[in-house]
C-alpha cells in the first residue's frame, strides 16, 4: 500500500482530485467508484475546479457509488442519490445517465443487490474507486464481520456508524439503520483504490489498517490484499501509526 502523508485536508483533496484527474485524462471513458459522507467533500470540490477552470472532460465518465440507506427515496435531501447531486454530478459535464447507486427504496432489495452487481460485471469494474474509511474501519458500509468474499448485500448499520453520521440529520431517530452497500469483493475488484481519511477521528482505524493482520474485524484491511491502493491521511489521522512501537 502506497502511502501519501500531507498536512491538512485540503491537501488531502487536491492529492486525489490529482489522482482523478490523471486517471480520466488517460482513459475519458474510465468508470470511477465514487463514496460519499464527509470525507471526499474537498476532493469534489476540487474535481468540480478541475472541469470548470482546468477543463477536465467527465463527458464519457461513469460514475458508480458504493452505497445507499435503505428507506429514502432518491429524493430525500439525506440520500446518497441528492448527496452526489449536490456536491459532484450538478456540478460537472457528466452525463447523469451514467451515473448509478443502489436504490435504497427498491420493492425487492434483495433483487436490487444482485442486479447491482451484475451491473458492476456489465459496465466493468471502476478503473479508479474513491474510499472513506469508517471510525470503525468500515469502507462502503461493510461493518466489522462482513466476509471479506461479499458482494452486494444489505446490512445493519452499527450504532457506532449511526451516530457518526447522525451530524447529516436532524436526530439520530432520523438515521436508517440500515444500507445497501457494494460488498467487499465487489470493492476490491476496481483497479485502483484511493482511500482518504482526515482529522483525529480517523487515527485509531489508520493506526490499525497499517499495523494489523488483516481481519475481518477491521473491513480496511481487506485493502492489505489488493496491488494498487494508496491512501491519503492528513497528519490528524495519522498521528498514532507507529505510536504502539515506541511506547512498547
Ligand atoms: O467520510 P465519513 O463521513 O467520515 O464516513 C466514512 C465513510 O463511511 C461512509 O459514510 C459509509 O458509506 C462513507 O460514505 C464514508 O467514506
Amino acid at each position: 500500500m502506497k502511502v501519501i502523508i500531507t498536512h491538512n485536508n485540503q491537501e488531502l483533496s487536491e492529492k486525489a482530485c490529482e489522482l482523478i484527474e490523471q486517471q480520466v485524462k488517460e482513459k475519458p471513458d474510465s468508470v470511477l467508484g465514487l463514496a460519499t459522507g464527509g470525507s471526499p467533500l474537498g476532493t469534489y470540490n476540487e474535481m468540480i475546479k478541475g472541469c470548470n477552470h482546468r477543463s477536465v472532460d467527465y463527458e464519457h465518465v461513469k460514475a458508480l457509488n458504493l452505497d445507499e440507506y435503505i428507506g429514502l427515496d432518491k429524493n430525500d435531501p439525506q440520500s446518497y442519490h441528492f448527496f452526489m447531486r449536490k456536491h459532484l454530478f450538478d456540478h460537472i459535464n457528466i452525463n447523469p445517465d451514467h451515473t448509478y447507486i443502489p436504490n435504497g427504496k427498491a420493492k425487492d432489495l434483495q433483487e436490487e443487490c444482485e442486479q447491482y452487481e451484475q451491473f458492476i460485471e456489465d459496465i466493468g469494474p471502476p478503473d479508479l474507486q474513491l474510499l472513506g474509511i469508517g471510525q470503525n474501519g468500515h469502507i462502503g458500509f461493510n461493518e466489522p464481520g462482513t466476509p471479506f468474499d461479499r458482494e452486494t448485500h444489505i446490512i445493519q448499520l452499527e450504532e457506532s456508524t449511526r451516530q457518526a453520521n447522525a451530524r447529516f440529520f436532524e436526530s439520530i431517530d432520523d438515521v436508517p439503520k440500515q444500507a445497501i452497500t457494494m460488498g467487499i469483493q465487489s470493492i476490491l475488484k476496481s483497479k485502483k483504490i484511493v482511500v482518504i481519511a482526515s482529522g483525529e477521528r480517523k487515527a485509531d482505524a489508520i493506526q490499525r489498517l497499517l499495523e494489523e493482520e488483516p481481519s475481518e474485524n477491521l473491513p480496511a484491511s481487506a485493502l492489505r490484499n489488493h496491488k494498487n491502493v494508496t491512501l491519503i491521511v492528513d497528519e490528524e489521522a495519522y498521528q498514532k501509526v507507529g505510536q504502539g512501537e515506541e511506547t512498547q
